[in-house]
């Protein structure tokens, strides 16, 4: 039987773009009468939001790095995410454990088998799911060149831990979102986040009328953003 809710997470390195387009993905389901909760990881509980501030500030290795994660999403799904799921609201997260294997794992040399590891016991017995692994419906990766999503961030607001490494870093990352992608190709939709505003939530409205989700974009109706966002400033 289909789990109830649609899980959906937002993906791509620091600056790509992921938090514009949240909100407005929330206003366009609702406005088709959906409940929309809209989180973040790390974080989305008080307890996974404590973990959040030590793993962007604390120096640490990268396993424990990994581990906070998972323990951060464990009490994320089981408190928020998983109730969320199970009254038939959409979930819409920004990041999620694809970012733990691109950021800890190809980022910073985690093992790929360990976080699969993680990940099956994290995220397993969540939603009336009792046995299965539970994961997004859709992953909308947001993909852009290190150097571009370093450009929009410059000024914007002050780095993090991870906001503060170098352009290398953001690449290893980078690949290994994409190594995910490839993976799982039908749970993931890349969107060419170097295109202007307008244009990426085209993307992102056409990812979610492909599945019924949203209803079909009027024919030749001209590419404007979401109402709230503002004109593009790069
Ligand atoms: N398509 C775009 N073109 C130009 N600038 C953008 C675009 N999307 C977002 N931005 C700007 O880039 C910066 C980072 O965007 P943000 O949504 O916070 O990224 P993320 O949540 O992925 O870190 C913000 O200043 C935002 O206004
Ligand atoms: C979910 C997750 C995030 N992160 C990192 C990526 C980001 O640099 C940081 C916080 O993510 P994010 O919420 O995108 O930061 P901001 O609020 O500044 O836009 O945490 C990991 O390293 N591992 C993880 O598992």
């Amino acid at each position: 039987m289909a789990r109830p809710g649609l899980f959906i997470s937002f993906e791509g390195i620091d600056g790509a773009g992921k938090s514009s387009h949240l909100e407005a993905l929330a206003q366009a389901l609702r406005a088709q009468g959906r409940e929309v909760v809209c989180t973040r990881e790390p974080g989305g509980t008080p307890l996974a939001e404590k973990l959040r501030a030590l793993l962007l500030a604390a120096p640490m290795d990268a396993l424990t790095e990994a581990l906070l994660a998972f323990a951060a999403r464990r009490d994320h799904l089981v408190q928020v995410i998983g109730p969320a799921l199970a009254r038939d609201a959409v979930v819409l997260c920004d990041r999620f454990t694809d970012a733990t294997f691109a950021y800890q794992g190809a980022g910073r040399g985690v093992d790929f088998e360990m976080l699969s590891q993680l990940e099956l016991m994290v995220q397993t017995d969540i939603a009336q799911m009792p046995g299965l692994m539970l994961e997004p419906d859709l992953t909308l990766w947001f993909d852009l060149p290190p150097e571009t999503a370093a450009q929009r961030l410059a000024g914007v607001r002050l780095p993090d831990r991870f906001e503060s490494q170098p352009v290398e870093f953001f690449r290893r990352v980078a690949q290994g979102y994409a190594a995910r992608a490839a993976a799982a190709p039908q749970r993931f939709v890349r969107l060419d986040a170097a295109q202007e505003r307008a244009q990426v939530w085209q993307q992102i409205c056409a990812a979610l009328s492909e599945r019924g989700w949203l209803p079909a974009p009027a024919a030749g109706s001209p590419a404007t953003g979401p109402a709230h966002m503002p004109a593009n400033a790069a």
